[in-house]
């Protein structure tokens, strides 16, 4: 390894990849060789310090470091470190070929000979990685990346842990009472005994390779509870398992070697779980030479024709179906609930599947008693947090490493498959002008080549729908600011913060978002005159306006579509047939724009026209807020108001050039424009920002001192900051000190982007009552007889949709705390192979050179570049906790109904809007990690929401019985 001084100057920054939840992450060229092609991760230090990303950072670099050193081709290679006075800068291999979560989302399933590989890869990797000690602790396939061959490469591991050589031995290392990972993927020994180890990642494996095979993860509920319960329960069946009726409908069945390894190791308890040992030694791999890297380690492009045909055809036929099926371009996991009412969580118990596991429980109740999830004193493991001292900055000061060997001695050619092979993910975008758009895109040949068998034969080929998942949302990160190097002419984009993010001058030809198209016939040339604000909507006391597309869907109790039968809650399924069902009135023309209206006070309406309708309030109790791919930046997706059992209100974006022709400068509407308010700020942080000042009521000098101290506390650690190195498998750290430097710089009250210029007191005395103040005009509309009405449409087609599945959902709900730290059980060690550095390092590179110019290769994600634009998106990643009805109040009766608030409950707002303190519902497992170790030790209890809910429950529950 040799060292050099490395700066952002040293590289041309290309198009942005992506945003983490700390960071963005950029194509980028090397100027001394423009075909050496990186992704350069980028790290606002203000950004992780405030956020209290430290301790990820410090893991992610110092695993990648230790990692980086065999040149293994299943890692995402660390090169250099380095650092500005703004950012932290990480130069990664580029992996050209997006996640492999969207070429599966793409394929809808792999086949087995894809399925194989894939797994033979996984675990030619996971050995590697055990081997240095290291846990992963987040394995899934959004984690796994794909180079220009279709060669996995494992990133992202900033929740990755580290076990010095005596733990090795013991193989297991207690967690801390985060929840780490995510839902789907986490192990029943994380929820049973919060602790995890190397065979925690054999989980995460046993999951993926059921994922490979049958499209979807093997555990999933409607929310993560109910997922986790499912872990617990060992709850899945394959769809295409061997059974006399599934073969009578022609479909096929699963090989039962696979069912029969995956059954290995999704094993409850870790002593009777596979090792990797024993996966290697498994029927399924029989064939496989673990030794001949060069063959393990061939892309799938690379991979036979002959063997890649059924794959081919299986994505033709998955194109065939998503042409004529819109709504399976629709992701499966994309709902990211917001924020939802307890009522929204069925709390239903599970029959036991398998009554005799020791661990597993089918009632939630039983197994969330002992989890201790209630706890909120939770103390954190030393172990754990060993190489996450949050206290301990990362030193990038010493740190031009690099990283670089040789690995580009290629004994394979990388054969760069044409770019045309498989057409680019598709971008449901889910506003009206781009449906038929998107169902084009799919019409596109998929040629292969390559010959020569390899593996044993594959299946024949499903009739599985395919889905295909829309690009992976990568919202701009709120409060981020990665500033790329000043000096060059960098192109600043404002964003709603007031964060401006500044690219060189370098990035120029490219970093300019695309212009936003105009659409031929879009919803703007449509517009009626009257579209001009209406004159009746000051905007005093407005917190935001402007102009959205809003379709409404009722409740009605005789169904079809959200009937009392059919309806719960939303979910993807929901949403996502909806959508489908509904997909002619969202894509008519005769939709036009609405200003949509929130006050300080919580009102939500809108206006078309003279007419205003009012929805709801926003605070109000029965009120459910998800997000749906919901983008302002590229005004795709739907932000999705629910008024439970009421009406569901489905809000999307107009273009900009549709937006650019309602107001008289021809710009999209800004702050200053006349006729909206606020732009500048998301709708989402805008709902939260209402519901924080209402819940401000009394607000009181000494919280607001509270909150400027705890600014002036990030201030001065900026200012002294000191970036020195953390040990890498320094065995005990000081636990407590690990969540401190968060919570104590993240004012818990306040939103993220609440501006001071909106007094707290203003709104504050403003009273907030469901009953009275949510405005829900709509009793009488439930019993209208459309399924979709839309009141700004002229056309309220109306699709009688059949009842929808439930069945999963994307929703993203983490219990808090878990157990306390229980004994570490001996567990299973991961065959500690010694790494063959030989043969990795004879492998072709795997982010070998790329030309600048080569085309997005075969699976490659499609980003698209939208910095410059006056508007941001919001964080829908942002970690949101459960709105804060007091739950023995909304607990289901038997009927399923949820009874109202008793008058002393809403009266109460603060009790009613305080945020529960051990629930966190977010889709981005740093937020639930950050959330949880914010906590203080002096943490309420949850009073409202699902934690409170269950803990009544308990309460409730006989003794004997529990
Ligand atoms: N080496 C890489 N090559 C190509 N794209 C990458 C690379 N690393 C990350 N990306 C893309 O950039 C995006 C952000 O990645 P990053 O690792 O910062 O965050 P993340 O892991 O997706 O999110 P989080 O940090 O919240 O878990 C992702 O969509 C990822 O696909």
């Amino acid at each position: 390894m040799t060292s050099r001084k490395c700066s952002p100057s040293d590289f041309i920054f290309k198009e942005e990849l992506g945003h983490g939840s700390y960071s963005t992450v950029y194509k980028a060229l090397d100027r001394r060789d423009v075909k050496n092609v990186y992704a350069i991760k980028v790290c606002s230090k203000q950004h992780i310090i405030k956020e209290g990303k430290v301790k990820y950072v410090t893991i992610e670099k110092n695993t990648l470091n230790l990692l980086a050193r065999a040149n293994h081709p299943g890692i995402v290679k660390l090169h250099y470190t380095f650092h500005d006075a703004q950012n932290l800068y990480f130069v990664l291999d580029y992996a050209c070929g997006g996640e492999l979560l969207t070429l599966l989302h793409k394929m809808g399933t792999f086949s087995e000979l894809w399925a194989r590989h894939f797994s033979v890869q996984l675990v030619d990797t996971l050995a590697y990685i055990h081997s240095q000690g290291v846990i992963h602790r987040d394995l899934k396939p959004e984690n796994v990346l794909l180079d220009q061959t279709g060669r996995l490469m494992i990133t992202d591991f900033g929740a990755a842990f580290t076990v010095d050589r005596a733990e090795q031995l013991g193989a297991h290392c207690a967690a801390s009472s985060s929840f780490v990972g995510t839902a789907e993927y986490v192990s029943p020994e994380l929820l049973l005994h919060n602790q995890c180890g190397f065979s925690s990642d054999v989980w995460a494996l046993g999951c993926m390779v059921f994922q490979f095979v049958e499209g979807h993860p093997p555990f999933r509920g409607e929310n993560e509870l109910r997922t986790f319960e499912k872990i617990i329960a060992l709850d899945y069946s394959w769809n295409y398992e061997l059974h006399p009726n599934k073969i009578a409908t022609g479909k096929p069945a699963t090989n039962p070697l696979i069912v029969s390894l995956v059954k290995k190791m999704l094993t409850i308890n870790t002593q009777d779980r596979i090792s990797l040992r024993g996966i290697q030694g498994s029927s399924w791999f029989d064939g496989v030479d673990w030794d001949d890297k060069r063959t393990i380690w061939r892309g799938i492009w690379q991979l036979p024709a002959t063997e890649n045909a059924q794959q081919q055809q299986q994505l033709m036929m998955g194109q065939a179906r998503t042409t004529n099926a819109y709504h399976r371009m629709i992701p499966n996991r994309q709902l990211h609930v917001i924020d939802t009412p307890i009522k929204s969580i069925t709390i239903t118990k599970q029959k036991k599947k398998k009554p005799t596991k020791p661990n597993s429980t089918s009632s939630i109740v039983e197994w969330r008693k002992k989890l201790g999830i209630p706890t909120a004193n939770a103390t954190v493991s030393a172990n754990v947090n060993a190489n996450a001292n949050t206290d301990a900055l990362i030193d990038f000061s010493n740190s031009m490493t690099k990283n670089r060997s040789s690995r580009g001695n290629s004994l394979v050619p990388a054969v760069t498959p044409p770019a045309t092979a498989v057409p680019a993910p598709i971008q449901p975008q889910i506003t009206p002008q781009s449906i038929n758009g998107a169902v084009q895109r799919t019409q596109q040949k998929v040629p292969y080549t390559n010959s020569q068998p390899m593996y044993a034969p594959p299946r024949t080929p499903t009739n599985q729908t395919t889905f295909v998942r829309a690009e992976r949302k990568n919202p701009p990160l709120q409060g981020i600011q990665t500033q790329l190097p000043e000096g060059s002419n960098n192109i600043t984009n404002k964003t709603a913060t007031g964060i401006s993010t500044k690219v060189p001058g370098p990035f120029t030809e490219n970093i300019h978002p695309p212009a936003p198209k105009v659409e031929k016939q879009t919803a703007a040339t449509k517009l009626s005159p009257k579209l001009t604000t209406p004159l009746h909507i000051t905007t005093k006391n407005v917190l935001k306006q402007d102009y959205i597309f809003m379709h409404t869907i009722p409740y009605r109790q005789d169904g079809p579509g959200m009937s009392m039968e059919s309806y719960n809650k939303i979910d993807n399924d929901l949403i996502t047939s909806l959508v489908s069902e509904n997909k002619l009135t969202l894509n008519s023309p005769a939709c036009i724009p609405a200003l949509l209206t929130l006050r300080k006070n919580g009102t939500l309406s809108y206006s078309t026209g003279s007419q205003t309708h009012e929805m709801v309030n926003i605070g109000d109790s029965e009120l459910s807020m998800y997000d749906f791919e919901f983008d302002e930046l590229s005004r795709k997706g739907f932000l999705i108001l629910e008024k439970y059992k009421r009406k569901v209100w489905l809000i999307s974006l107009p273009s900009f050039a549709a937006l650019s022709k309602l107001s008289p400068e021809k710009h999209v509407p800004s702050a200053k424009s006349k006729s909206v308010v606020n732009t500048g700020e998301n709708w989402v942080d805008c709902f939260f920002r209402a519901r924080q000042l209402m819940e401000e009521e009394d607000n009181t000098p000494t919280r607001a001192h509270t909150s400027s101290a705890a600014e002036q506390e990030i201030t001065n650690k900026l200012n002294g900051v000191s970036l020195r190195t953390v040990p890498q498998s320094t065995p005990k750290t000081t636990p407590k000190t690990a969540p401190k430097t968060a919570p104590k710089t993240a004012p818990k009250t306040a939103p993220k982007t609440a501006p001071k210029a909106v007094p707290t007191t203003a709104a504050a005395k403003i009273p907030v009552h469901a009953s009275k103040q949510s405005g829900n005009p709509q009793p009488s509309s439930m019993s209208n007889n459309s399924t979709l009405a839309s009141p700004v449409s002229t056309k309220a087609a109306v699709d009688r949709a059949p009842l929808m599945s439930r069945s999963s959902s994307g929703s993203n709900m983490t219990p808090a705390h878990m157990a306390k730290t229980r004994t570490a059980p001996q567990a299973q060690i991961a065959s500690p192979r010694k790494p063959s550095q030989h043969h990795y390092n004879q492998l072709p590179l795997a982010s070998s050179p790329l030309s600048p110019t080569t085309g997005t290769p075969v699976g490659a994600t499609q980003r698209r570049v939208l910095s410059g634009s006056p508007l941001v998106s919001q964080s829908p990643r942002s970690t949101t906790r459960s709105p804060s009805v007091p739950s023995r109040h909304l607990a289901s009766n038997s009927s399923g109904d949820v009874r109202s608030p008793p008058p002393s409950a809403q009266l109460n707002n603060k009790k009613r809007y305080s945020a529960p303190k051990n629930m966190v519902i977010s889709s981005s497992r740093y937020e639930v990690i950050h959330s949880l170790s914010s906590r203080t030790a002096d943490a309420q209890e949850a009073t409202s929401g699902a934690s409170a809910a269950f803990k009544n429950l308990q309460k409730k529950k006989p003794k004997k019985k529990q």
